[in-house]
């Protein structure tokens, strides 16, 4: 089972948390986030969808050109935000068949560094502690995302390891995962392998000598021990803490209730951080929590 507990404003991460962290590779921190704050968390990423949204190749799939507008626009949101359609938001005709605030998947990859609002939350002492109190000492934020998980719509994400997209040498990768909504088996919830981050990494996502991104196999057998599988089911204003190597998921959002979720992920200061990773520091350098 996960282990649960709450943050201790003034002691950080207890010794119980930090080794069941090293054990499983995974922490819920609960009631981390206050109501209202989650809240104005929703408000702003409405407004961020309503501003970014209409500039998002998408609207009509398929065509051939429209592959390489998306394929753009998602390299240029790793410094920039970007927001990315649900597929299941269009019509056979590739025509969007629910409101634009009901379509979006996810805003990223920036906000972080970009949005005053996401900027504020997204630093401070609190997660500095968090992050030393899972290892992450020189902590370099790399990566934001408000994901939406649309009521009827919301899409299934594959068992997965960040380090595959956030590759560091060593992995010192950490996802904070943030419920901005309760989060439960009924609208996709995260699901993960505890333990699983003890085998390794079985992917990276490299950009290759010819400039394209592409999944690399790391390890022969590419499947997942679904044992292990244990469903993340969180209320609002928890803090889900995983190392990079973590495997983890969430199924589509059949219901008619949203699970917004905002998440972070930093690396250590002290990793070498290669050229080949999708997401590059460019103008901006990675920003520490503090
Ligand atoms: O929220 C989800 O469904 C997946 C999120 C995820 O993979 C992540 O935060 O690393
Ligand atoms: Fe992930």
């Amino acid at each position: 089972m996960v282990y649960r507990c709450r943050f201790d404003e003034a002691l950080g991460l207890s010794i119980e948390a930090r080794t069941a962290y090293a054990r499983d590779g995974v922490l819920v921190l609960e009631d981390f986030v206050p109501a209202a704050q989650c809240q104005g968390l929703q408000q702003r990423a409405l407004e961020l969808v309503a501003e970014h949204a209409p500039q998002a190749p998408g609207t009509v799939f398929s065509a051939r050109d429209q592959r390489y507008a998306k394929d753009a626009y998602f390299e240029n949101s790793a410094r920039g935000i970007g927001a990315f359609f649900e597929a299941g938001a269009f019509d056979a005709q590739g025509r969007l068949c629910v409101p634009l605030e009901r379509a979006i998947n996810k805003l990223g990859h920036a906000m972080h560094d970009l949005d005053p609002v996401f900027q504020a939350f997204s630093h401070g002492a609190r997660l500095q502690a968090v992050a030393d109190g899972v290892g992450l000492g020189d902590a370099k934020l790399v990566q934001s995302m408000y994901i939406f998980k649309q009521p009827g719509i919301g899409g299934e994400v594959n068992c997965h390891q960040d380090a595959t997209y956030l590759y560091t040498e060593p992995q010192s990768v950490v996802g904070f995962w943030f419920a901005i909504e309760d989060a439960h088996r009924g609208n996709g919830c995260l699901g993960g392998l505890l333990g699983g981050q003890r085998g390794g990494l079985k992917q990276v996502f490299r950009r290759q000598a010819g400039g394209a991104l592409q999944l690399e196999p790391l390890q022969a057998d590419l499947r997942w021990d679904m044992e292990a599988l244990e469903w993340l089911e969180v209320r609002q204003g928890t803090l889900i803490v995983f190392n990079g190597l973590f495997p983890h998921l969430s199924e589509p959002n059949h219901s008619a209730q949203s699970r917004h979720a905002y998440t972070l992920h930093a690396v250590s200061g002290q990793a070498t951080y290669p050229a080949s990773n999708w997401i590059q520091p460019g103008g901006m350098p990675f920003t520490g929590f503090v």
